[in-house]
């Protein structure tokens, strides 16, 4: 296709940093059991003090620290047993000098006493006296009432998914319900005269079954978003413009397939020019180089490669942090990665970033190729290697991280 081109191509950088659509989600109200790994809108602060009340942490005497200082097990100290602390309680009796009150952990610390001695530096030796055989400092063995969380302040942040431990925090507080961001409803077209839905049982001369929808599904899924299948949009003049302005309304973010390249039939960037602005189409990534980014009123819309490979690949990189941040996360969760020390030689174009699949392998990361036609590169990968943009290749030998797939 002589004179044509890419017209507008960006770094991912630039991408990453530049191409910041302002769209986000509404925010809903989500019971707390269905708030995992959901996106608070704000701080959520706490309608009171946790733990609420002084508690002990250890089971002992709640005594006056005071009365315990000097104790040894050569000459201990010796206090009146006032009483003893029952769990949920309020304390019966108050600690005062020379006595102790029995302590469960956990239980309210009685007025007057100023730390707990463990049970272990203790001993009953006559009923109604405890012998204490090790000085306990104030605050020893206390939690304070405010502790874990002080009233008003955050029990966990917005902009960040909530995890288990913040769903106890939520619950200690008495807060049932959140409001969280709505999940990002991500709708997913893919274009091309020979793709055919995957249910299809006998393939004609020249078809391919729709690999990439239900990969990036499962991708969209993954970062929190709700995959819409739009179906198979055919290589014809004004199909897709049309399908885009039926989904559109209904959609926070759209996905194409194919037809980002530079042929003949490639119709994504004239479809989207038609019924939005277009910001890039070029990537300077391999694999994933024809991929375009766009804003269509409010909704962003990425064009992706064909090749199901580069689609995922570009989709990693790009689509999935644009995803969090449409559902109100600015700072994605990072993914886990390991060190390894690669097996060869890479080479890479200085400016472009490269995501290289690897296998790992006692500690040692190898490179599999293959062109970005062959999606089994992907299934057979631990993780993936990244060229970053400044560099032109990485030596065999050099620690490197991978980020693993889950
Ligand atoms: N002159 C140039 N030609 C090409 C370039 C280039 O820079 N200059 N880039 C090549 C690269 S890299 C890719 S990737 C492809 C991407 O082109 P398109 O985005 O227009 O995609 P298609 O040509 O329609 O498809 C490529 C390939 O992928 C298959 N495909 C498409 N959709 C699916 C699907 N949903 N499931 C499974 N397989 C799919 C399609 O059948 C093709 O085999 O352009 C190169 N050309
Ligand atoms: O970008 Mo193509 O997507 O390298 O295979």
């Amino acid at each position: 296709m002589s004179g044509r081109e890419f017209f507008t191509t960006r770094t991912v950088a630039e991408a990453l940093a530049g191409f910041r659509p302002a769209h986000r989600t509404p925010v809903e109200e989500v019971a707390l059991p269905a708030a995992l790994h959901r996106v608070p809108a704000a701080d959520i602060l706490s309608p009171q003090a946790l733990p609420g009340f002084p508690r002990s942490t250890v089971d002992g005497y709640a005594v006056r620290a005071a009365d315990t200082y000097g104790a040894s097990e050569g000459l201990p100290s010796y206090l009146d047993l006032l009483g003893a602390v029952r769990m949920g309680a309020a304390p019966a009796v108050p600690v005062r000098p020379g006595g102790c009150v029995a302590m469960p952990t956990g239980g309210v610390i009685p007025d007057g006493a100023d730390a707990v001695v463990m049970v272990e530096y203790t001993a009953e030796t006559m009923p109604g006296t405890i012998e204490v055989t090790r000085p306990v400092a104030p605050g020893g063995g206390i939690v304070r009432a405010d502790d874990d969380v002080a009233a008003g302040a955050a029990l966990v942040p917005g902009g960040r998914p909530l995890r288990a431990p913040d769903l106890g925090l939520l619950a200690a507080a008495g807060v049932v319900s959140v409001p969280v961001h709505a999940r990002p409803r991500v709708t997913i077209i893919s274009t091309g005269d020979e793709v055919v839905p995957p249910g299809t049982a006998e393939l004609a001369a020249g078809q391919v079954r729709d690999a990439t929808a239900s990969a990036l599904a499962g991708l969209v899924i993954e970062a929190g978003g709700d995959p819409v299948v739009a179906g198979i949009v055919p290589d014809e003049p004004g199909a897709l413009k049309d399908r885009l302005a039926e989904v559109l309304p209904e959609s926070d973010l759209v996905v194409v397939s194919a037809g980002s390249s530079v042929g003949a039939r490639d119709e994504t960037a004239g479809a989207v020019a038609a019924v939005g602005s277009v910001w890039c189409h070029g990537l300077a990534i391999k694999p994933g180089k024809p991929t375009l980014l766009a804003e269509c009123g409010a909704v962003p819309v990425i064009g992706l490669p064909g090749n199901p490979l580069s689609a995922l690949v570009v989709f990693g990189q790009i689509g999935i942090q644009l995803l969090w941040r449409i559902g109100g996360c600015d700072k994605p969760p990072a993914r886990p990665n390991v060190r390894a020390r690669l097996s060869r030689d890479l080479a890479s174009a200085a400016g472009r970033l490269d995501v290289i699949q690897v296998k790992v392998v006692d500690g040692v990361a190898e490179p599999l190729f293959g062109p970005s036609a062959l999606l089994s590169v992907l299934t057979r990968a631990d993780g993936y290697v990244v060229i970053p943009e400044p560099a032109t290749g990485l030596d065999a030998g050099v620690e490197v991280d991978v980020t693993l797939y889950s």
